[in-house]
């Protein structure tokens, strides 16, 4: 890619990053009143949030080896979930993501043209008491003619944010399983540092 390249690139990716947080600002609007709160209960969360996108390449393994121990090579990423709210997750129509499902089967999640996944990450999960689940997945290595890309956009709400579980997600059977708590990824950096200091 050329200098010029380079400019086009960044300029494209800008402007699909501003475009993901737009539609996921969106998004916490409808979720607010999915979860019986006013439409705007997330929107100050939503400011000066963590949302980190990545560009992920998958290029095709046409060749299965194996390796010291007898297992298949695989280039892939590793059952997880996002730890964020959610993901804003577009993925060309090469195909490889698998999802656990409701049945706790790994089933595939086809690419449909024109359409993004949206995975349920950590912190929604906790602060929706567990109502939403955080969405296991995986991706597989890509066995296909051709490379592989996604673009995930992890949308996590404002890195200081002390949340608490939604009042509307407990009840007397659904008692708050989680404390007030602040954003996962503020407490995941200061446990490393409190690690890296010892
Ligand atoms: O490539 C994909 O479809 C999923 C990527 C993913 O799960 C991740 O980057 O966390
Ligand atoms: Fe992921």
């Amino acid at each position: 890619m050329g200098r010029g390249g380079i400019y086009y690139f960044k300029r494209a990716t800008v402007t699909y990053y501003q475009a993901c947080l737009t539609l996921a600002r969106k998004m916490v609007r409808v979720f607010a009143l999915a979860l019986d709160q006013p439409e705007d209960a997330f929107d100050g969360m939503s400011i000066f949030l963590g949302a980190n996108g990545t560009i992920n390449f998958y290029p095709p393994i046409r060749v299965s080896t194996e390796n010291e121990n007898g297992a298949e090579d695989s280039i892939g990423i590793g059952s997880h979930t996002d730890i964020q709210s959610f993901t804003l997750l577009y993925q060309d129509d090469v195909g490889g993501l698998n999802i656990i499902n409701l049945d706790n089967e790994w089933i595939e999640a086809t690419p449909v043209p024109g359409t993004f996944i949206v995975n349920i990450g950590d912190f929604l999960m906790r602060t929706t008491n567990d109502r939403w689940k955080s969405t296991v997945h995986r991706v597989n290595t890509n066995r296909s003619e051709k490379p592989r890309m996604s673009l995930p956009l992890f949308f996590g709400f404002n890195l200081s944010h002390r949340c608490a579980v939604l009042d509307s997600c407990i009840d007397s059977e659904h008692p708050a399983k989680y404390p007030p708590y602040v954003n996962m990824l503020m407490n995941k950096f200061f446990n490393k540092q409190t690690v890296e200091s010892k």
